[in-house]
């Protein structure tokens, strides 16, 4: 089949006044893990819901392999859905969950009772068929919901907020897990998330909604190299960002006189510099104060207040890193310096 398996064309849901979704467009490619990032309320939930048939469209088309769905009941779209809360079926056992989609299309008991096996294996959960759902962990529970999802074998799996109740490292912990079980099933998702870190985790492609439409669609590295504006910059957490007049290859601040690429937009701008190219070299630059320190992980996050322009925020090693109150000087390295468009 050519062609992107799923088409959104210029979706609109409208309710009451307020537009859920705003004319989006959007294709994803048999294969391929696109993740919606953008803050709450901004239309990412809707989109899952119009895609799966929930939520009908005031405007444009849903197709899937080329069809239109316009009029396809939910389940004849052979889309897979884990919503946020990953509601099991607390009278069934595990392997009653995962079978259910099965069951219902009429797949037959030992083909049925085969597959839930190798799901269960696959989701890190072997032999936990006959375990009573109560009786799980949340990051269980999460596995047996995105087994129960992939058991009919559907042609667009849509994740809404799948790791959304677990806590910080199992998340970390299993997107890694999701992004190599899609890799070796060839499963073609499209999820939501509000949480960068997993988007860019999971996805071979990101698109950043703002007030029901897409502010930016790219790779992970796209997005992160070259926001597309102040709105996803802040959204990614860079808050290092500045008034600045542009011309050629430098641009003027309030931080001082920062290099930016060559060919990039002009005049009054604003800039951002991304906390890795914030670097304390204790050289000739722009003085500041430390005010914050936080730990992440392997290196420390500094919230600095400089002499002139707005805070700071900068990355340095644990080993490196100065107390609060200490005076520093910081240079902006070219490379993590972003003209915004
Ligand atoms: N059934 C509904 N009736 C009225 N308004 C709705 C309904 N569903 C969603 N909305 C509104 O549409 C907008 C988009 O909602 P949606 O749930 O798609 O956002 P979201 O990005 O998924 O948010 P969250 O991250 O909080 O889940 C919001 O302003 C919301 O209040």
């Amino acid at each position: 089949m050519s062609g992107p398996l799923l088409r959104i064309e210029a979706a609109t849901v409208r309710f009451g006044a307020r537009t859920a979704l705003d004319a989006v467009t959007l294709e994803v490619a048999a294969h391929e893990t696109v993740c919606v990032l953008g803050p709450s309320g901004s239309g990412k939930s809707t989109l899952l819901r119009a895609v799966a048939g929930l939520q009908p469209l005031d405007a444009g088309r849903v197709l899937l392999d080329g069809a239109d769905q316009a009029g396809v009941p939910p389940h004849r779209r052979g889309v897979g859905l884990m919503f946020q809360d990953h509601q099991l079926f607390p009278q069934r056992d595990v392997g009653g969950n995962v079978a259910f989609g099965p069951r219902m299309h009429k797949v037959p008991r030992g083909r049925r009772e085969e597959r839930t096996a190798e799901l269960l294996d696959m989701v890190g959960l072997p032999g936990a068929g006959a375990r009573a759902v109560a009786t799980l962990s949340g990051g269980e529970q999460q596995r047996v919901a995105l087994a129960r999802a992939l058991a009919p074998e559907p042609r667009l799996l849509m994740l809404d907020e799948p790791l959304g109740q677990l806590d910080r490292s199992l998340r970390d912990r299993l997107v890694v897990e999701l992004r190599r079980l899609f890799d070796r099933l060839g499963t073609t998702v499209l999820a939501v998330t509000h949480d960068q870190s997993e988007a860019f985790a999971l996805a071979d492609r990101v698109v950043v909604m703002r007030d029901g439409r897409i502010e930016q669609a790219g790779t992970p590295l796209e997005v992160w190299r070259r926001p597309a504006s102040e709105f996803v910059a802040r959204f990614l957490g860079f808050d290092n960002i500045a008034e600045a007049d542009v011309s050629g290859a430098v641009a003027e601040t309030a931080w001082g006189r920062l290099a930016v690429p060559d060919a990039g937009p002009q005049g009054r701008r604003r800039v951002l510099v991304r906390p890795t190219g914030v670097r304390l070299d204790g050289g000739a630059g722009l003085p500041c104060e430390v005010a914050a320190r936080g730990f992440r992980g392997g290196h420390v996050v500094l919230r600095l207040r400089p002499e002139r322009g707005p805070w700071l925020d900068a990355e340095c090693g644990l080993r490196d890193a100065p107390d609060v109150g200490e005076r520093v000087t910081v240079s902006f390295d070219p490379e993590d310096v972003v003209v915004l468009p």
